[in-house]
This record gives structure tokens, C-alpha cells and sequence, in this order.
């Protein structure tokens, strides 16, 4: 049974072991959006611990299949996407197809990766690892809309859980699963002790605005 609280509070214990979380509030990270970041989760890090990544790949399956049905394709949105996307698939049975962030500016100049002439497999469900603004996942959305595919939504490791991508999302009218969050993250690491008490005032401040802060 997919247990929502159970699964975030581990998926934030794992980022959190591996050190997959970090904090730099007096060198700030720089997002894909452009937004300035004290804190960065860097998803690709579980590829490199074999029962981490497991349990990440048989979770995401698991959400797959209670949330989205049946579907007949798994997209990755490059490049964070796609490793996660293909143990996905892998695990599913289901072809594997991924989608660039532009397209390819030589060989085929392909936006979308794989064999996209099948007519079977046209319900997808697109694997992101982590939504911020959603932005780069939305682009991967219209991208297989435009090719013939039916998005049956889109399931992602961490989701910051901004109100942006939760209208971005709506506004795309594509459902989203994550299998863990800012809010249980923030949660497990100060009953942990993974954060000293200036940072969680840091991280505070920046949740308020994080569009601005920084600036
Ligand atoms: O929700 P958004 O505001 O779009 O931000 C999230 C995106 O940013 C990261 O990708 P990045 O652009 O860093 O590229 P990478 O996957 O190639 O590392 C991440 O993998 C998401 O795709
Ligand atoms: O928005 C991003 O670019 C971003 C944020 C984050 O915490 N981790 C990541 O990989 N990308």
C-alpha cells in the first residue's frame, strides 16, 4: 500500500544520509528558474547508493501504478530525469523514452529520445526527479503532447512544494506525485538534528520569498 507519510519521512532520511541535501546560505545556489537558494537537494546523488535508489525505483513504481492506472510509456525529462526514469521503466516492463531540455543540435535534432513511432505506449507517465518551479517538467509535458502522447501525469522524487508549481501544474492540467517534500524534510531534519538552529532561521526567512531572496 503507497503510504505518503511513511515514504516521505524516509526518502527524507535517505537525502539527508547521503548528503544529498546542502546548505550554503553565504554561497547560495543558482536554480534552473534563476531563483538564489541557500539550500540545494541533489537527487542525482541516490544513483550512487544501489538500495537508496532501489527503494526510490520501487516507490516511484508504486506511486505510478496507484495514481496513474495503467500506462504504456515511462519519459524522462533530461538530464536528472532520465536515470531515474529508465530504472522506472526498467522495473515496469515498459519502453523508455526521454525528453530534452532543446533540441538536439546535431545528428537527429531530436527534442524527444527513442522510438516515438509506436503506436502502443502512447499513455506516458513522465519521471522528473525534482520540481521547483515545474517549469523544466511542464516543457517535457507539452513536448510529448505535441508529439501524440496522452500525459497521464508526472511523478517526481522531491517537490519543494512552492504554490508556482502547484498552479503550474493545474494550469497544464497534469497531475503530479512526488515522494517527498520540503515540508517532511525540514520536519525529519530538525528532530534529527541534521540542521543547527541558524540555518533553520535562514531557511525560514527564504521559504517566505524564495522567488526574491537573495536579490
Ligand atoms: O522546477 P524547475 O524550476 O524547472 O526546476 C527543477 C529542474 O531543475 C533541475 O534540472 P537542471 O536544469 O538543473 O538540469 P539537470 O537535470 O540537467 O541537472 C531538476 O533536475 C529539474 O529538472
Ligand atoms: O531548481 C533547481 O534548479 C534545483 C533545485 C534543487 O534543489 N535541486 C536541483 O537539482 N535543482
Amino acid at each position: 500500500m503507497f503510504n505518503n507519510n511513511e515514504i516521505e519521512q524516509q526518502v527524507a532520511e535517505f537525502l539527508l544520509q547521503i548528503k544529498a541535501i546542502k546548505l550554503q546560505p553565504n554561497n547560495p545556489f543558482t536554480w534552473a528558474s534563476g531563483w538564489k537558494s541557500p539550500i540545494y537537494c541533489d537527487n542525482r546523488v541516490t544513483l550512487s547508493h544501489p538500495s537508496i535508489r532501489t527503494y526510490i525505483r520501487q516507490q516511484l513504481a508504486a506511486a505510478i501504478h496507484e495514481k496513474f492506472g495503467s500506462v504504456g510509456c515511462i519519459a524522462g525529462v533530461a538530464t536528472a530525469g532520465i536515470p531515474q526514469g529508465a530504472l522506472v521503466a526498467q522495473d515496469l516492463g515498459l519502453p523508455f523514452i526521454y525528453v530534452r531540455s532543446k533540441p538536439k543540435d546535431h545528428g537527429t535534432g531530436s527534442l524527444i529520445e527513442g522510438d516515438i513511432t509506436t503506436t502502443t505506449g502512447k499513455r506516458v507517465v513522465v519521471i522528473e526527479d525534482l520540481i521547483s518551479t515545474g517549469k523544466s517538467s511542464l516543457q517535457a509535458v507539452d513536448a510529448l503532447r505535441s508529439a501524440g502522447y496522452e500525459v497521464a501525469g508526472l511523478a517526481a522524487i522531491f517537490s519543494y512544494g512552492f504554490d508556482v508549481a502547484t498552479q503550474n501544474f493545474k494550469q497544464a492540467n497534469c497531475p503530479f506525485v512526488t515522494l517527498s517534500n520540503y515540508s517532511a524534510l525540514i520536519k525529519y531534519a530538525e528532530e534529527h538534528q541534521y540542521i543547527i538552529d541558524k540555518d533553520v532561521a535562514v531557511l525560514k526567512q527564504w521559504r517566505e520569498n524564495p522567488a526574491d531572496w537573495g536579490k
